[in-house]
């Protein structure tokens, strides 16, 4: 997979370097480019925003600069398009679902940007041949894109094939699509199996697997009522049994 990030902040994707993703690049499983926007600002201040028309609070992101910058990515593979992606307050949720959507694209254009956002016609100038979506990671206001971009990277990245190893394997995620989906992961222990008095459950230490499975599932089921009831509303009735309606 390749992936290519436009912002007035490239050095914001340090942590891109290490860890699970960086490793992932040294591999060769992820190629990742990173751009630095006022490359494509000609004037003296490299300026890449300038005032709303119609008035309204802070700046917004000129559109030329940014086209300038998105065609000379697309420049780089005349033979593939990218999906762009552009992290926004206004999008629609970013979700697992849409993650396992994005794994399987072969090129992905992330578009971050400050200010109160992008000039619209930008993606509009895109969207008519390219595929474009809006994103947001959260019910929360952020300054900009990046940060969004690197949650994004994280959880797209961690389910290329290899990137997570024999070890572990994205479909016992929470949120992953099939019987764990919309359930929150349960409790989870290692060595020792005592600790300041605080013993690990004992099914766990049964090697009854059946057993310890029901537990973990009754577990979170738990937490998913505690955390986040409304999860529960969505819960597929036929995966919940008499024994977890008990719980
Ligand atoms: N993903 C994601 C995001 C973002 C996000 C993503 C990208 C950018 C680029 C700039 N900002 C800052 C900003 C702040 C307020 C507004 C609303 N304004 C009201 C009047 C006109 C707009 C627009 C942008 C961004 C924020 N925030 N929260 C998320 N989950």
């Amino acid at each position: 997979m390749r992936i290519d990030i436009i912002s007035i902040f490239p050095e914001y994707f340090a942590p891109l370097d290490v860890s699970l993703i960086g490793k992932a690049r040294e591999r060769g499983i992820l190629d990742v480019h990173l751009h630095q926007l006022r490359d494509w600002a000609h004037d003296v201040h490299r300026t890449v925003d300038d005032t709303p028309y119609g008035g309204g609070p802070g700046m917004v992101m000129k559109p030329e600069p940014w086209g300038e910058a998105i065609d000379a990515v697309l420049a780089a593979d005349q033979d593939a398009r990218p999906r762009i992606i552009v992290p926004t307050p206004s999008g629609v949720p970013f979700t697992q679902r849409l993650a396992m959507e994005y794994v399987a694209e072969p090129w992905l254009l992330f578009t971050p940007a400050r200010y109160e956002g992008i000039d619209s016609r930008v993606m509009a100038e895109y969207g008519s041949r390219l595929c474009v979506d809006e994103v947001s990671i959260g019910d929360y206001v952020l300054a900009g894109g990046e940060a969004a971009v690197l949650v994004m990277v994280e959880a797209v990245g961690r389910l290329l094939p290899g990137v997570l190893g024999n070890a572990r394997s994205a479909v016992d995620d929470s949120f992953a699509p099939g019987e764990m989906e919309n359930l929150l992961e349960g409790p989870v222990y290692t060595k020792p199996p005592e600790w300041r008095g605080h013993e690990v459950p004992e099914i766990l230490l049964s090697g009854h697997h059946g057993k310890i499975a029901r537990w973990r599932r009754d577990e979170a089921l738990r937490r998913t009522a505690r955390n986040r009831a409304e999860l529960l509303a969505a819960l597929d009735p036929a995966t919940l049994d008499k024994h977890d309606r008990r719980l």
